[in-house]
């Protein structure tokens, strides 16, 4: 069988944060810092309450353009024995991270995704997830995330179990999705997104 040569020109990521980025604004329309940040829809497998097999992820608005999270590692998330499979966590960290991008009032999608995983997570563990948008240049959009294992009594340990950093780029959705719309579960719960502006 003929392997095809990997062309390495389709490879663009990594990340380095520009000296010369855009002064950031909350958007005037954010969730206000304390409340969940509800904007996508019910299916999403990072954030939907409706998606079965989802990582049922909640992002709450903080102040600034920051924002925390939450979730449970389910069993079902399991890769190594007893502990969180690392692709799982990587999805958790872009829901994260893409839902924080919001509170600038622009909508992304993941460009370039990095993890450093610090510590196994255990199943039955309940992460928390801290994020910040460190910079916009055009319609790119730095982000970075942590993720601590919340302790029996709510506390958090000392360290992160693991970090991550994240280049987005701004979209128009309409734009972006309209060829794929049509393989939505729920074509019509997508209208929402165009409260938002174009990048
Ligand atoms: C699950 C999807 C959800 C998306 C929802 C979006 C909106 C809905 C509203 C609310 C959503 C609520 C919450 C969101 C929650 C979670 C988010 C999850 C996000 C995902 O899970 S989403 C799936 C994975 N994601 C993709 O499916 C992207 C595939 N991809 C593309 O669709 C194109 O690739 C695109 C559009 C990214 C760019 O294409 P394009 O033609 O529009 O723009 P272009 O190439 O010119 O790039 C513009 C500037 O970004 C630089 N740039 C681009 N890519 C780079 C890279 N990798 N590394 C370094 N720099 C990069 C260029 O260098 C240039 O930079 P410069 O300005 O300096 O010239």
């Amino acid at each position: 069988m003929e392997v095809a040569e990997l062309d390495y020109r389709a490879v663009r990521g990594s990340f380095a944060v520009p000296d010369d980025l855009e002064p950031l604004d909350r958007h005037p329309k954010a969730t206000p810092p304390g409340e969940a940040m509800r904007y996508h829809h019910a299916l999403c497998y990072g954030c939907g309450d409706d998606a079965v097999n989802g990582l049922h992820v909640v992002v709450t608005a903080g102040d600034g353009v920051t924002a925390t999270a939450t979730m449970r590692v389910a069993p079902w998330m399991e890769g190594g024995p007893g502990l969180i499979h690392g692709g799982i966590l990587s999805a958790a960290f872009d829901e994260v991270m893409g839902t924080t991008a919001l509170l600038i009032g622009v909508p992304v999608v993941t460009g370039h995704l990095e993890i450093d995983y610090a510590r196994p997570i255990p199943i039955d563990s309940s992460l928390r997830f801290t994020a910040d948008v460190l910079g916009r240049q055009r319609r790119k959009v730095y982000l970075s995330a942590a993720a601590h294992i919340v302790g029996d009594a709510g506390e958090l340990p000392v360290g992160p179990v693991a970090t991550s950093r994240a280049l987005f780029i701004g979209i128009d959705p309409r734009e972006h999705f309209a060829e794929h719309l049509a393989n939505a579960q729920r074509p019509d719960e997508h209208q929402r997104w165009t409260k938002y502006s174009s990048p």
